[in-house]
């Protein structure tokens, strides 16, 4: 059995995924972490694998940009590959002053302008948030490690070239840390599907100053981002 969009077959996903947004991301956090990893899909060149992380298998599978497409993955892994704990390891852009580049923040809630949130549950604004018991470990491992943290809402957009400098300000104003354009789409998708998503995203710029990161280290700086999450995905 495959799907439209993943030619895997049953068993080549592990119940425990990580999903970054950039299919080369995805290779190399598999070529970094993974004991054995093995690409197990590759439609449309959006790149999964599985190995074992201590002795335990785990998956990693792009979700490419935006919610539509995390929405296709994110759906194509619980229904057909039986997926149970989905960490999005993402990069993000600075909304809040105090958040600074190289930081990580943990996403306790995803705000979205994505029509898709109107029809989650029709007449209610719903909550995207992540499951507590991943947020929780996730910010222990941080901790233990000493990477630098916060732990906040965030924005996902359908808008990366946004002109709405007014939107930025008020989203911060209500204590939105970052931007970026998934996590809300998997904290839905995983509501209604019944399992546990996070969101753990890097800041590789910041919308109100003249600070960014170069593509190559937006792709290759995820280390600590994804020590945190399979310290939250594993334990
Ligand atoms: O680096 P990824 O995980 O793709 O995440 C962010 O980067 C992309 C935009 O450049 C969007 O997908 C956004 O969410
Ligand atoms: O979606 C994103 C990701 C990184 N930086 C941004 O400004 N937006």
């Amino acid at each position: 059995m495959t799907t439209p969009h993943i030619s895997a077959e049953p068993g080549d996903f592990a119940p425990l995924v990580l999903m970054p947004g950039d299919p080369r991301r995805a290779r190399l956090i598999a070529q970094t972490f993974f004991t054995s990893p093995r690409l197990v899909t590759e439609v449309r060149g959006i790149e999964g694998y599985t190995g074992t992380v201590n002795g335990t298998e785990v998956s990693v599978l792009a979700s490419g940009m935006g919610m539509p497409s995390m929405s296709i993955y994110a759906t194509e892994l619980i229904r057909f590959y039986g997926a149970k704990r989905i960490v999005r390891v993402g990069t993000a852009g600075g909304m809040a002053p105090e958040v600074q580049l190289g930081e990580l923040v943990i996403a306790s809630a995803a705000h979205t302008d994505s029509s898709m949130a109107a029809f989650r549950v029709p007449g209610v604004h719903f909550s995207h948030a992540p499951a507590f018991s991943l947020l929780e470990r996730a910010v222990s491992t941080a901790r233990e490690q000493g990477i630098a943290h916060r732990v906040g809402p965030i924005f996902s957009s359908d808008t990366f070239y946004s002109d709405r400098p007014e939107q930025t300000a008020a989203l911060a104003a209500h204590g939105t840390l970052a931007v970026e354009m998934e996590a809300a789409a998997l904290y839905g998708i995983a509501a209604a599907e019944g399992v546990e998503a996070l969101a753990v995203c890097n800041v590789t710029d910041h919308l109100l100053r003249e600070e960014a990161m170069s593509s190559e280290e937006r792709e290759t700086r995820f280390e600590p981002m994804v020590e945190v999450a399979l310290g939250a995905l594993l334990s």
